[in-house]
C-alpha cells in the first residue's frame, strides 16, 4: 500500500505539473482563477513534500559517513545542514507565495458568492475522470438548462501522509460551499468499491454531509458488460452511468444535475419592481421560473431559486405577502 500510495502521489504531481505547463500557453482561454488554482495546487504539493522531507534528511546522508569512515567524520552532517537550509529557504518562499494566492482565491470566492449561481463540484478518486468530464461539458449546450458553475477538485487517494492531507484539504475546502457534489467513480476499476469508500471517508471528514450528492459511474465504455452496469445503476437512486471520453450519457447526467439542483432550491413568490429588471433576469438565470405575471406594481415571479438567492429576495417576498 505504501508503494501504491507513493505511486499515486507521483502520478498526481506529474499530472498537475503537466496540466500546469499545458495551461500556460492556453492562458488566454483559462480564467485567471483556474490558473491560480493550479498554481496553488502545485505549490501546496511542493510545500507539503518539502515539509515531509525536512525531518527525514538525516537518514539520506548517513551513507556519506559510512563511506568516509573515520577520516572525514561529520561530512554527512554538514551536507544535511546545507540541505536543510536550502529546503527551509524554499519552504519560506513557497509559504509566502501560497499566502498571496490564498488571498486572491478568497477575493475570487467572495465575488463568486455575490453571484448566486449554484456551484456543482466534481469530487472523486484520482484518475476517475473528473477533469475529462469537466472538459467535455465546457461549452456543451445544455437544453433548457439553468446555469451552474462546475468546478474540478484534486483527486483523493488512500493513505496520504499527514502533511499532504493538510495540503489537499486546503484545496478541497471550497467544496463546502457547493450546492451539489458529483462523486465521479471509475466503475471499470477493479477496486472501484474501495475507492468509493475512501472518497466517502474524506467527505465525512470534510463535514459536507448536508450537501446533496449525485454519483456518476464513469468509463462504462471500458467495462466488459456495459448493459449490466447500466441496469445496476438504474436500480439505485442517484446514480448515472456515463463515459466522459465518448460523451455517452452526458445528457442524462445534465438532467440529473438539474433535478438535484432543483431539489436543493426553495420555492419563492416575489413581486419584483419594474426598476429592478436586472434582478428579474438573474432569477431566470439561476432559478427555475414556473410563472411570471405582470401587475401594476411589478412582475410577480413564481420560481425555484437557490437558497442563498432566496434570501436576497426576502424584502420582495414580504411585499408579495402583504
Ligand atoms: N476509457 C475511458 N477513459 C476515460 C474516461 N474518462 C476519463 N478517462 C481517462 O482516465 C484518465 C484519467 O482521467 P482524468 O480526467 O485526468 O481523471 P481525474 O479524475 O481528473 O484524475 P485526478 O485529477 O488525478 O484526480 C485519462 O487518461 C482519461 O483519458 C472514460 O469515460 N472512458
Ligand atoms: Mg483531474
Amino acid at each position: 500500500m505504501e508503494y501504491f500510495c507513493n505511486y499515486a502521489i507521483w502520478k498526481r504531481l506529474w499530472v498537475e505539473m503537466l496540466e500546469f505547463v499545458i495551461a500556460l500557453p492556453l492562458s488566454w482561454i483559462f480564467s485567471t482563477s483556474e490558473q491560480q488554482h493550479m498554481k496553488q495546487l502545485y505549490r501546496q504539493v511542493a510545500l507539503a513534500q518539502m515539509e515531509y522531507q525536512l525531518p527525514r534528511l538525516t537518514k539520506m546522508w548517513t551513507h556519506l559517513e559510512r563511506q568516509a569512515g573515520g577520516q572525514v567524520k561529520g561530512m554527512g552532517e554538514k551536507q544535511i545542514e546545507v540541505d536543510k537550509r536550502i529546503l527551509r529557504t524554499q519552504i519560506g518562499v513557497l509559504r509566502k507565495e501560497l499566502e498571496s494566492v490564498r488571498k486572491h482565491r478568497k477575493q475570487y470566492r467572495n465575488r463568486r458568492i455575490s453571484v448566486p449561481v449554484p456551484v456543482v463540484s466534481l469530487v472523486g478518486y484520482t484518475n476517475a475522470g473528473k477533469s475529462t468530464l469537466l472538459n467535455r461539458l465546457t461549452g456543451a449546450n445544455m437544453k433548457n438548462g439553468k446555469e451552474f458553475l462546475l468546478t474540478d477538485t484534486v483527486g483523493f487517494i488512500q493513505k496520504l501522509p499527514t502533511t499532504l492531507v493538510a495540503a489537499f484539504r486546503a484545496t478541497l475546502e471550497e467544496i463546502s460551499e457547493s450546492s451539489l457534489l458529483v462523486h465521479v467513480v471509475d466503475i471499470s476499476h477493479p477496486l472501484a468499491q474501495q475507492q468509493i469508500h475512501a472518497v466517502d471517508k474524506v467527505l465525512s471528514e470534510l463535514d459536507v454531509s448536508s450537501i446533496p450528492k449525485l454519483m456518476v459511474w464513469n468509463k462504462v465504455d471500458r467495462v466488459s458488460d456495459p448493459q449490466k452496469i447500466k441496469l445496476e445503476a438504474e436500480k439505485r437512486e442517484d446514480v448515472v452511468c456515463i463515459s466522459a471520453l465518448s460523451g455517452n450519457g452526458l445528457d442524462e447526467f445534465c438532467n440529473a444535475v438539474q433535478e438535484k439542483l432543483k431539489d436543493s432550491m426553495v420555492w419563492v413568490e416575489a413581486l419584483v419592481p419594474f426598476d429592478k429588471g436586472e434582478l428579474l433576469s438573474t432569477i431566470h438565470q439561476v432559478g427555475m421560473v414556473e410563472r411570471t405575471e405582470y401587475t401594476e406594481n411589478g412582475t410577480l415571479v413564481k420560481a425555484y431559486v437557490p437558497l442563498r438567492f432566496a434570501r436576497l429576495l426576502t424584502p420582495m417576498r414580504q411585499m408579495c405577502i402583504s
